[in-house]
């Protein structure tokens, strides 16, 4: 049996939108199905966890990579379930990465007839109070500050969205930050490593997808199949410098600059001298001046649209 799990208001309200076109053809399909509607913030994991219970088989997300995120985390037995997706976000990062198909319609019909699998890594994100899956990324620092106000800035996010500009609310956004940001040292210690201090760092990333941010390929070597995260290190940069890099970074061409720093490992430790903004999947209600990132034993199956 199929779960569907729907964030209504996704993009501006267009996720219960295109459900009620998709549910038309489960409908004359006979398909056997249950929905759940997302409610609130974090109320996709709590659904996931419940569907758990149930004998659904493959569970299917329909939302943004804020909704996938959070269903991964609720997730209770990674090899228990297969898992599929139809991207209807703002950023649309995990798809983006994953090269799904952007058309809701193609993807259900990939779905209920599924010829290809991949078998996929999920994040773990661990702060001194809590423990949280990741699907596309986790971070720390001006990427998650600037995730912390996109979310808040929701009639920005709702006005460029209706404009079919979703991913530029994340640039304007990025560019005020960066411009008041005051970047200090943060240390990090790669699997069993030697601990590397870096100056005026402005984020570090953990990625198992290669974009984020709605649509900066941060880490282009970012494989979900590899068992391995990507890193990346902003720092020792002037703010002019990265305002050159980051439009470089649509494309993934960043990563040559001096002061960006790239890196492969099973885990990875974080020390900031400050407490600063965390983000999973571009949802950033955390902060701590420790993180550590590192990837679950087991991969869950995923359903390529
Ligand atoms: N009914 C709801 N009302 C308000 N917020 C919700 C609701 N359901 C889920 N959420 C929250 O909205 C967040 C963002 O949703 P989602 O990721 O699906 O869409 P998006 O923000 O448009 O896309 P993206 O994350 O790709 O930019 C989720 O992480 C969740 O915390």
């Amino acid at each position: 049996m199929y779960a569907f799990i729907v964030n209504p208001n996704s993009r501006s309200g267009l996720g219960l939108k295109i459900w009620e076109q998709l549910e038309l053809i489960l409908k004359e399909r006979h398909i056997d199905y249950q929905i759940y509607f997302t409610r609130r913030p974090g109320h996709g994991a709590k659904l996931a966890a419940q569907i758990c219970d149930t004998d659904a088989d493959t569970l299917v997300v329909l939302g943004g990579d804020g909704t996938i995120g959070e269903v991964v985390d609720g997730i209770r037995d990674l090899t228990k379930l297969t898992l599929a997706y139809i991207p209807i976000g703002s950023g649309n990062d995990f798809a983006r990465s994953m090269k799904l198909t952007k058309d809701p319609t193609k993807a259900l019909l990939h779905i209920l007839n599924p010829t290809d699998y991949a078998y996929i890594n999920v994040g773990v994100l661990k702060t001194p109070q809590i423990e949280r899956r990741y699907a596309v990324s986790s971070g720390i620092g001006f990427d998650a500050d600037v995730c912390y106000h996109n979310n808040l800035s929701s009639k920005l996010k709702h006005f460029l969205n209706k404009c079919k500009l979703g991913k530029l609310s994340y640039t304007a956004i990025a560019l005020h930050l960066l411009l008041t940001s005051n970047p200090k040292s943060m240390r990090i210690t790669l699997d069993d490593q030697k601990p590397i201090t870096f100056p005026k760092v402005y984020f570090i990333a953990a990625m198992n997808q290669r974009y984020e941010g709605g649509g900066f390929e941060f880490c282009p070597q970012a494989d979900p199949k590899d068992d391995l995260l990507d890193i990346i290190v902003v720092s020792g940069l002037s703010k002019f410098k990265i305002l050159c890099l980051l439009p470089t970074a649509y494309k993934g061409k960043h990563t040559k600059f001096k002061g960006i720093y790239t890196y492969q490992c099973k885990s990875a430790k974080i020390e900031s001298v400050q407490v600063l903004p965390v983000h999973t999947d571009g949802e950033a209600d955390l902060r701590s001046d420790t993180v550590t990132f590192a990837l679950e034993p087991d991969r869950i199956r995923f359903i390529r649209s």
